[in-house]
């Protein structure tokens, strides 16, 4: 690792020379925490995003984890999903059953996709009833700070308008603490109709990862972690803070580039 360093909060960054490091570091990240969990309640309750964070941990589907992971004991969420048809290219979760689950023994009925048969709306709708109905069995566990599903773990990618999930900067649902999950129809990423979890459930997780690679999001990055100044918009991978969770960043050299609280040595 070319650098790990702890924030005065709760914020880890882990940042690595290039993306291979980065990805068996995540992949080894993750396996323990899965450990941790099931050891601890039985269960590994996780939430995904899309993009490029599902390759990047793609080296979990491989050895050792394919064999020493207990993939009986796992859940799987998203935390944001495209509203298109399970099998269309841009579904969330046709990216991660074709990079992921096709390759690890996960059991079918843990895997929590959204429906893609009805709206926006109602697709939101449905997946926090799903959500809730896992909580109410203690699937995913729930937070004691407030009503929020607790998950085990919530990984994230960024883009470089600093969006995390499908939550991005100026839309009116980075305000939304009741529900636990709402849509948008204007999304500036297309495609435009997707379900995201809110910040409050976000925030509720014991454990979240958000994982950045490349230098087209430097700018970003820096604005999501340093103290900047100044009339900057509330970036929503900013306002990533859990409550009573761990929160660390993996970064490769790229992404990390413009962070001006750390220094890298050459
Ligand atoms: O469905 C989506 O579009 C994602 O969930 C989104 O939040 C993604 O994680 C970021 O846009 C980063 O994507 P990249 O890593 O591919 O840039």
């Amino acid at each position: 690792m070319a650098l790990s360093v702890n924030k005065n909060d709760d914020r880890e960054l882990r940042v690595y020379e290039n993306v291979d490091e980065l990805s068996s570091n995540l992949a080894d990240y993750i396996a323990e925490l899965s450990e941790s969990c099931i050891k601890e309640r039985g269960v590994f309750a996780i939430a995904l995003s899309g993009g490029s964070l599902v390759s990047l941990m793609s080296k979990l589907s491989e050895a050792p984890y394919n064999k020493t992971v207990d993939w009986a004991r796992w859940y799987i969420f998203w935390a944001d999903e495209r509203v298109v048809a399970k099998s269309h290219v841009d579904s969330n979760y046709k990216l991660l059953k074709d990079g992921f689950l096709s390759k690890v023994p996960i059991v079918h009925s843990h895997v929590h996709s959204i429906n893609d048969l009805v709206s926006a709306e109602q697709a939101a709708e449905d997946y926090e009833f799903v959500v809730r109905q896992l909580v109410r069995t203690r699937v995913i566990s729930v937070s004691e700070v407030n009503d929020c599903p607790r998950f085990d773990l919530i990984l994230l990618g960024m883009g470089p308008d600093g969006h995390i999930a499908s939550l991005f900067p100026n839309n009116p649902v980075l305000n939304e603490i009741d529900q636990w999950v709402t849509f948008i129809t204007d999304s500036p990423k297309p495609p435009p109709e997707r379900i995201t979890f809110t910040l409050p459930v976000i925030n509720s997780a014991a454990n979240v990862a958000i994982v950045v690679t490349g230098g087209g999001k430097a700018d970003a990055v820096h604005v999501a972690i340093d103290d900047v100044s100044g009339d900057c918009p509330e970036l929503p991978a900013r306002m990533v803070r859990p409550i009573n969770g761990e929160l660390v960043w993996f970064l490769d050299l790229s992404a990390a580039s413009k962070i001006e609280s750390v220094k890298f040595s050459e």
